[in-house]
């Protein structure tokens, strides 16, 4: 992990990236390296660029300045079927309108890789079943996505991801929506699929006890910008995320696995503090 452009062959990396909507500049020089099988969480303010960045890693968004490259090649050389094939993006919310089964969906991770008639191979269906059991769905591999529950759904997404067999999967707030349980169990999950398979994992969260525990690097964006990159440790630094986020906050070290919490310190109790 660096800032450094000139850094060679970094597997995907941003050089000097900004970016916007119309009149309004999003994201201002940004420059990060991110490797395969590290865990790399983008956390910071709301409305602050975060889900900007990660379309600008998956291919989805156009840098105007700088730009994202693998492996050296910037994205916008890979094909749409390339990218597709390397790197799985997951939105802060999919669209599940249709009426497809869980096993129909997750096999909908293998189009980039079918050839030109389209028909799934013997080996898709089995890899099909080995991202079920991956993500623990092969249960519900006969169930309508529709009918699931949200955490089920969101593990059904995943499978698809790993089903893509990505070099990387980006993922936008996927514990957002889920109970304890499920954030921790999606949270295991990234971390046994950058262990077991080797894939880079670059996740946008705005749970920064999770990002604590979980993280390789963490990338604290602040209005467009790098406020600070580096290890959990190094990053969530008490009077930086003070001013980040502009609240009181109370920074310690965790029990549970020696990383650090952070708690936010209601109104009231500052005041009686300060
Ligand atoms: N399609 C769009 N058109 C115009 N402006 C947009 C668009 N998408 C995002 N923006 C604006 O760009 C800025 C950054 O948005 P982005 O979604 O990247 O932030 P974020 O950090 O992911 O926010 P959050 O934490 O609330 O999800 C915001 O001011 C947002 O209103």
């Amino acid at each position: 992990m660096t800032t450094n452009c000139a850094t060679p062959c970094s597997p995907l990396s941003t050089c000097g990236l900004s970016t916007g909507y119309g009149d309004h500049e999003v994201l201002t020089d940004i420059s990060l390296s991110i490797k395969r099988g590290s865990f790399f969480i983008i956390a910071g303010p709301n409305g602050t660029g975060k889900t900007t960045l990660l379309k600008c890693l998956a291919g989805l968004a156009r840098p105007r300045k700088g730009e994202v490259s693998m492996d050296d090649t910037p994205l916008s050389r890979l094909s749409r079927r390339e990218l597709a094939r390397r790197i799985a993006f997951l939105p802060q919310s999919v669209e599940s309108a249709f009426t497809l089964t869980v096993r129909e969906v997750v096999l909908m991770g293998r189009a980039p890789h079918l050839g030109m008639l389209g028909f799934h191979k013997e080996e898709d269906l089995a890899l099909a079943e080995e991202a079920m059991a991956f993500t623990d769905v092969l249960h519900l591999a006969d169930r309508s996505v529709d009918a699931l529950s949200g955490g089920e759904k969101q593990r059904v997404f995943i499978s698809r991801a790993v089903c893509q067999q990505p070099e990387f999967i980006l993922l936008d707030e996927p514990t957002s929506a889920l109970d304890l349980a499920h954030q921790v169990r999606i949270m295991d999950l990234m971390e046994r699929l950058k262990h077991e398979r080797g894939t880079g994992v670059v996740m946008v969260s705005h749970d920064l006890n999770l990002a604590a525990m979980y993280a390789d690097a963490l990338c604290l964006i602040h209005r467009g910008a790098v406020a600070a990159l580096g290890t959990p440790a190094e990053v969530l630094e008490k009077n930086r995320l003070e001013t980040v986020y502009g609240c009181r906050l109370f920074v310690e070290e965790s029990r549970v696995a020696g990383t650090l919490r952070i708690t936010p310190v209601p109104a009231r109790v500052a005041a009686s503090t300060a």
